[in-house]
């Protein structure tokens, strides 16, 4: 099957003295496995020079999670409070990477944090503590060191009518996990709502205006999809539109 190159920017941590810049492997495992990509890293150097060549050598974009928060005045939000990690080089590669990959219909998926990049890109907001709003749920993840506990199933979403999800899957709701203290306080002009928690907020959404494939989550598909119909059917998805994109580059 054809290979499309799946890139995936990276968070920049601090190791010791320097910086370097990571993706977790489990993003990479299914950008490869589930999406059936080359995956490539791309590093956060916020570049416009560096974004244009990017997006001319991909056939999709995966936007990973990070505990990091997108910094607030992107979305004309409250200033963090202090302490709250942010990824300043990821604001500035990510947000206007978006931009240009949904103007040139490039395939995206986005992923928690990735998923929150594009509403704000788009001009929704956020929520900076999920479980401080009257009447929403504490979406963030249990306090364990078992990563599969951690990542295990949280809390069903119910699937929109008429919603990929719900045609891909034959279903109208799904278990999913739950490691995130921010969330979408208002949803972008043009972004629809694919799924959504008990306490009604928006897990999933595509985003039907766009030329190309834009998709999000608010879970973690990416962890042990291959034993998850829905994150199977999220990457396969994904893998399709970015193998389509190949297809015609190639000709
Ligand atoms: N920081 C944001 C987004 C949360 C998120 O992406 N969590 C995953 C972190 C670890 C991983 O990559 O699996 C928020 O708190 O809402």
């Amino acid at each position: 099957m054809l290979q499309p190159i799946i890139g995936i920017p990276c968070d920049v941590k601090q190791i010791g003295l320097f910086p370097f810049h990571a993706v977790g492997e489990k993003y990479i495992t299914a950008a490869v496995g589930g999406a059936g990509g080359v995956a490539i890293l791309i590093p956060s150097l916020g570049d416009a020079s560096q974004l244009r060549a990017i997006v001319d050598l991909v056939d999709g974009i995966l936007l990973p999670g990070s505990p990091s928060n997108v910094e607030p005045h992107h979305y004309q939000g409250e200033p963090s409070r202090e302490g709250t990690l942010h990824d300043k080089a990821r604001d500035a590669t990510t947000l206007p990477l978006i931009d240009m990959l949904v103007k040139e219909g490039v395939p995206l998926l986005g992923i928690c944090r990735g998923f929150q990049e594009i509403n704000v890109v788009m001009g929704g907001e956020l929520h900076q503590h999920v479980q401080e709003v009257p009447g929403l749920h504490d979406h963030r993840e249990p306090d364990t060191q078992d990563l599969d506990h951690m990542y295990g199933p949280a809390h069903p979403v119910s699937l929109a009518a008429g919603s990929w999800l719900q045609g891909w899957l034959g279903c109208d709701s799904v278990q999913v996990n739950s490691i995130h203290q921010q969330g979408i306080k208002r949803l972008a002009d043009g972004l629809v709502a694919e799924a959504l928690a008990e306490d009604g907020l928006v897990e999933a959404y595509r985003f039907d205006k766009a030329p190309g494939f834009a998709y999000a989550v608010q879970w973690h598909p990416e962890w042990k999809y291959w034993d998850n119909k829905a994150s199977q059917a999220i990457f396969k998805a994904f893998g399709d539109a970015c193998r389509e994109r190949r297809m015609r580059r190639n000709q």
